[in-house]
């Protein structure tokens, strides 16, 4: 993840992203909407939304969900983080059709950018490739890879017709970035189509579509083997124990359950702008938590159960100075990787119990938001609950909030 910027000092904050994720997953086959199937334990919108939900990238993520489905709305929801507005929107039967929902859900964007959640490994440097177009002027903008086979045209009896000269030919990825405006007017005179992408519809509409360079990781999850590609390219971006563990992990997940404990204390912000994120939840118009991170106490200390429990570290052996990619990253977020990690390491989450002590916020009216938010992320029950301190303490004094956190494990089987 890029450094984050404040979106309002940057174009990020005229840009908005759409996620497509309203598909069904027909050609994978898994047996429920392609957007809900793991990957590394989590859905594989849960890694799409990890890169595409940057401030530095845009100020709005609208994801397009399964129309009648809820099953993706906790990954929705847990995706938010600082600077960046996450909305679920229903999709349509087509692709042409979610893209559309999306669009009207954020009638103020001047620049979109249009991504497939099956894309799950896309990079944050394609996001900047093609916004960087965009800012550059380009109206209309696709990642492409050059082609490795030569491709034949053919009519409907699979008889050849032409051969393309395959210099000039190239495969097109997401996010593809549009201007606004010419993006809605393209898809209003298409409606009811079912073009594949929506550089087609701007080609067809007279827009000059420029191709900036594509990458291998950001290839479509569509069949099983795609899937397999994407767990065996996942375990390769992961960095090896030299680089992340400075303490040894257990050679094997040995002997029976494992509980670890965690503890997280954060002071609320003296800056009365600071957004409150705890229990990977955002709550309006509360006083926010101070940090370098997003001050998610709740989520913190169960990483820090999780690692406890596994003996692989602490959070900051994990997501500490040396590892930049994670500066600013939300409570969510690291909770999500923290899980992956122990899962690495040899072990099944059981459960993940956490409790905070604090005079606010008010937590009981969305404690089942907050437990159905954090147990899509680990892909485990996570419940958490909440106490004041009857005024004793940094807690009581309003001063903060503290969080402990229990995690236990098992070994995989
Ligand atoms: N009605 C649809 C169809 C597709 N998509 C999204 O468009 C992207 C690219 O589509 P594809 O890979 O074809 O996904 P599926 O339609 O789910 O797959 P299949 O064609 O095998 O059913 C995916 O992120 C998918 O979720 C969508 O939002 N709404
Ligand atoms: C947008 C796209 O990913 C570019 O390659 C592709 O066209 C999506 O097509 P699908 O038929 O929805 O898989």
């Amino acid at each position: 993840m890029s450094t984050p910027q404040p979106a309002s000092t940057s174009s990020a904050a005229r840009t908005a992203i759409i996620v497509v994720a309203a598909g069904q997953g027909t050609r994978l086959g898994a047996g429920a909407p392609k957007a809900l199937v793991p990957l590394a334990g989590r859905p594989l919108l849960a890694h799409a939304l990890d890169v595409a939900v940057d401030p530095a990238l845009a100020a709005t993520v609208v994801v397009v969900t399964p129309p009648g489905d809820d099953r993706l709305d906790a990954t929705v929801a847990a995706a938010a983080r600082p600077g960046v507005n996450v909305i679920g929107v229903q999709g349509g039967e087509t692709r042409q059709a979610s893209v559309a929902a999306g669009l009207a859900a954020v009638p103020e964007a001047r620049r979109v950018l249009v991504h497939d959640a099956a894309r799950s490994l896309t990079s944050t440097a394609q996001f900047e490739r093609v916004a960087g177009a965009l800012a550059a002027g380009a109206v209309a903008v696709v990642p492409g890879l050059a082609v490795v086979d030569t491709i034949k045209l053919v009519d409907r009896q699979g008889r050849v017709t032409s051969t393309p000269e395959r210099s000039r030919l190239r495969a097109v990825q997401t996010p593809q970035g549009f201007d606004a405006s010419l993006l809605r007017r393209a898809h209003a005179s298409a409606a009811g189509g079912d073009v594949s992408d929506d550089a087609g519809l701007m080609e067809a509409a007279g827009a000059i579509v420029q191709v900036v360079e594509g990458e291998e990781r950001a290839f479509k999850i569509t069949h099983p083997r795609d899937l397999e590609r994407a767990e065996r390219l996942l375990a390769e971006l992961r960095p090896g124990p030299d680089e992340v563990f400075d303490v040894e992990a257990p050679a094997a997940a040995p002997g029976g359950p494992r509980i670890g404990l965690g503890i997280d204390v954060h002071a609320f912000s003296e800056d009365e702008g600071t957004e409150l994120w705890l229990a990977g939840l955002h709550w309006p118009g509360e006083r926010g938590l101070s940090g370098h991170s997003d001050g998610d106490a709740v989520a913190h200390a169960a990483c820090d159960a999780l690692f406890s429990a596994a003996g692989i570290g602490d959070l900051g052996t994990h997501f500490g100075t040396s590892r930049p990619e994670y500066a600013g990253a939300s409570g969510a977020r690291l909770l999500g990787e923290a899980c992956r990690l122990v899962r690495e390491a040899g072990f099944e989450i059981e459960n993940i119990s956490v409790q905070f002590v604090g005079n606010r916020p008010k937590f009981s009216p969305r404690r089942a938001e907050a437990d159905a938010a954090l147990s899509a992320v680990a892909g485990a029950p996570v419940s958490v609950i909440a106490t004041t301190s009857d005024g004793l303490g940094f807690e009581g004094e309003g001063a903060g909030i503290s969080a402990r956190a229990v995690a236990l494990l098992r070994p995989a089987r």
